[in-house]
């Protein structure tokens, strides 16, 4: 899947060989990490061989303070993911966050809000393009979510094949974005719908549900709750479970389910660019995005 064609410098410039990223190239330990294990990855996202598991990897988010998804990240995010799809030693990956107490804020609403038309553009590309990524890829992806997960960072989770989520009150998780005062994009809502049922969706797209652990589990966003210490555990055994089934045959499948929601975007990906750079330029959603800017600081007192 073309990567760079329509970014802009910018971005052409971040997705250079990710190797430019000092000790971050494959085989030799990162900065940071520890006992020399393999690993690569870039400043913001870290992606580690597991010890424990042949074959897997672990790719830990890593954008303080809550691991929202600016272009920079996403860009990461997206060079990671394609050198594992491309490293046949891998078959599955371990998608988990390294912000305490936090898998991901979700879009980096300063990517949206008083930005120029053409910076909107690129970022919603990227965005579409990450999702496209997780939810197409032929590895097994496994979500350790240890951490609240609104909006964006629900929809990583959803895009990935199963999710273990901790079971801490405060790792809520859901499409929150009419809370913001904008919406979820159509296939936001078809993954989600997929995930939980249509009318649990249309429920929780219109209400912002943010699910506590307990209520994800019951209504199926989230297919396991554990104790936090055993997030990590937990999604390895689930993986062997996944890697047991031959890949080929695995991946034809994920395909078959997938491919009709991902080709509803993939028909009219510019379209959906022109229709959010319009939606997020309108004077009352860049208010709505204001207001929740301010709260946000409020909140910090
Ligand atoms: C007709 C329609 C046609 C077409 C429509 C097509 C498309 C429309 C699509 C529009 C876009 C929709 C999709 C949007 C998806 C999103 O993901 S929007 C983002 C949603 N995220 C949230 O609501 C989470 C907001 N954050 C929080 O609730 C809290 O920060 C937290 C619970 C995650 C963490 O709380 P704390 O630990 O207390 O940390 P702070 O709140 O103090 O935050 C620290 C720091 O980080 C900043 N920040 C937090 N979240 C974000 C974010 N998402 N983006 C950018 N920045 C964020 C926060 O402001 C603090 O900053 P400082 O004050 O420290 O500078």
């Amino acid at each position: 899947m073309a990567l760079t064609v329509g970014l802009r410098p910018l971005t052409r410039a971040l997705l250079r060989p990710w190797a430019r990223v000092p000790g971050a190239a494959l085989g030799r330990p990162a900065a940071g990490s520890g006992d020399g294990v393999r690993c690569f990855g870039s400043p913001r996202v870290l992606v580690e061989p597991d010890p424990a598991a042949v074959g897997v990897a672990v790719m830990k988010m890593r954008n303080p303070p809550v691991n929202s998804l600016s272009l920079e990240f996403l860009t990461e995010l997206l060079i990671s993911l394609e050198k594992l799809e491309n490293d046949k030693t891998f078959r599955g990956i371990i998608i988990t966050s390294d912000c305490p107490g936090i898998f991901s804020a979700g879009l980096d609403l300063l990517e949206m809000y008083g930005r120029d038309p053409a910076h909107c553009a690129e970022y919603w590309k990227a965005v579409q393009e990450l999702w496209l990524r997780v939810y197409l890829s032929n590895l097994v992806v496994i979500g350790a979510i240890n951490g609240i997960s609104p909006a964006g960072g629900c929809l990583l989770s959803l895009s990935c094949d199963y999710r273990v989520l901790a079971n801490n009150p405060k790792y809520a998780i859901g499409l929150n974005e009419t809370l913001l005062g904008i919406i979820a994009p159509f296939w936001f809502k078809d993954v989600l719908v997929n995930t939980i049922g249509h009318r649990a969706a249309e429920r929780a797209l219109q209400l912002g549900f943010l699910f506590p652990p307990s209520d994800a589990l019951q209504v199926g966003i989230v297919d396991q709750v554990v104790p936090e210490d055993q997030v990590q555990s937990t999604a390895r055994s689930v993986m062997a479970q996944w890697l047991a089934i031959p890949d080929h045959a695995r991946q034809l499948t994920k395909n078959l389910v997938r491919k009709p929601t991902a080709d509803r975007l993939l028909q009219q990906r510019d379209a959906d660019i022109q229709n959010f750079v319009r939606f997020i330029s309108r004077d009352s959603i860049q208010k709505s995005l204001h207001v929740y800017l301010e709260k946000l600081k409020q909140k910090k007192g």
